[in-house]
C-alpha cells in the first residue's frame, strides 16, 4: 500500500505540453516530404499528424496527400527527418510561459517530476537537454523506451515505477487524447492542457482538470486533484 506521505509524482507529456516543438516538427516534415515532391503540411495539420511519433507523422502526412509510401521510402525519409531535426535542435522550440517557474514551485514543495512522451528517446533526451530542462526530471521515457508506448497504461506504470513513484501519487499532464487516455487507462489523475496539438477540443477528453497555463499548476492543485 502507498503510504499517504509518499511524494506526488507529476508527470509530463512533452510535444505541445511542456515544449512548443510545433515550429521545428513542420520544418523538419517539410523538409523530409517536399523533397519527394509532396506539398509542405502546414500548423493546422499538425494535429492530426503528431501524437505517435516520427514514423507515424511521416505516414500519416503521405496519407493526408493521398501519397502511397512503401517501407523502404519511409526508412530513408525517418533518416532524413532525424537528420535534419537533431542538426537544427532546439531550433524555434521553446518551453511554454510559466514551464520553468511551474517545475520549480513542483520540486520546491517535494514533489517528483517525470516525462512521459511517445517521441523517442534519441529525440527526447538531446532536447530537453538543450533546452536546460534535462536534469529536472526523475524518469524520461519516450516512445521506443518501452515496447508500448501512450496511450497504453504501461507507458505511465513503467515511468512511474522508473521515477519511485506510485500511481496513487501520480499525475497526468497532457494535450492529447494519448496522455489522458493513457492516465485513464492506468487509472491515475490527469489534467489537460488546451495550447497543444490536440486534434478534438481538450475539454471532450475526459481530463479531471484543464489549466490554461502553467501559473495554474500549483502544489495545491496536485494535492487536491490527489485527495
Ligand atoms: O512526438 C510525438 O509524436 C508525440 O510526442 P508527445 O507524446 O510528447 O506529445
Ligand atoms: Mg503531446
Amino acid at each position: 500500500m502507498p503510504q499517504p506521505d509518499t511524494a506526488p509524482l507529476v508527470i509530463f507529456d512533452l510535444d505541445g505540453t511542456l515544449v512548443d516543438t510545433s515550429p521545428d516538427l513542420v520544418a523538419s516534415l517539410n523538409h523530409t516530404i517536399t523533397a519527394e515532391g509532396l506539398e509542405p503540411v502546414t500548423y493546422e495539420d499538425l494535429t492530426h499528424l503528431v501524437g505517435q511519433g516520427v514514423h507515424m507523422m511521416i505516414r500519416r502526412a503521405y496519407a493526408m496527400h493521398e501519397r502511397d509510401l512503401d517501407d523502404a521510402t519511409l526508412a530513408r525519409l525517418f533518416d532524413r527527418f532525424m537528420a535534419f531535426y537533431l542538426d537544427t535542435m532546439p531550433g524555434d522550440s521553446h518551453p511554454y510561459p510559466g514551464v520553468v517557474e511551474a517545475l520549480d514551485r513542483l520540486a520546491g514543495a517535494g514533489m517528483k517530476l517525470a516525462v512521459c512522451t511517445n517521441k523517442i528517446e534519441s529525440l527526447t533526451f538531446p532536447l530537453l537537454e538543450k533546452l536546460g530542462l534535462g536534469g529536472r526530471f526523475a524518469a524520461i521515457t519516450g516512445g521506443d523506451t518501452y515496447a508500448f508506448r501512450k496511450p497504453d497504461a504501461r507507458h505511465i506504470l513503467g515511468t512511474i515505477e522508473k521515477a519511485g513513484g506510485t500511481p496513487a501519487r501520480s499525475i497526468m499532464i497532457g494535450d492529447s487524447v494519448n496522455d489522458i487516455a493513457a492516465a485513464q487507462n492506468a487509472a491515475i489523475r490527469s489534467i489537460a492542457v488546451p495550447f497543444g496539438y490536440s486534434d478534438v477540443p481538450v475539454e471532450t477528453l475526459g481530463a479531471d482538470r484543464i489549466i490554461t497555463h502553467f501559473d495554474e499548476l500549483t502544489p495545491a492543485l496536485i494535492e487536491d486533484l490527489l485527495n
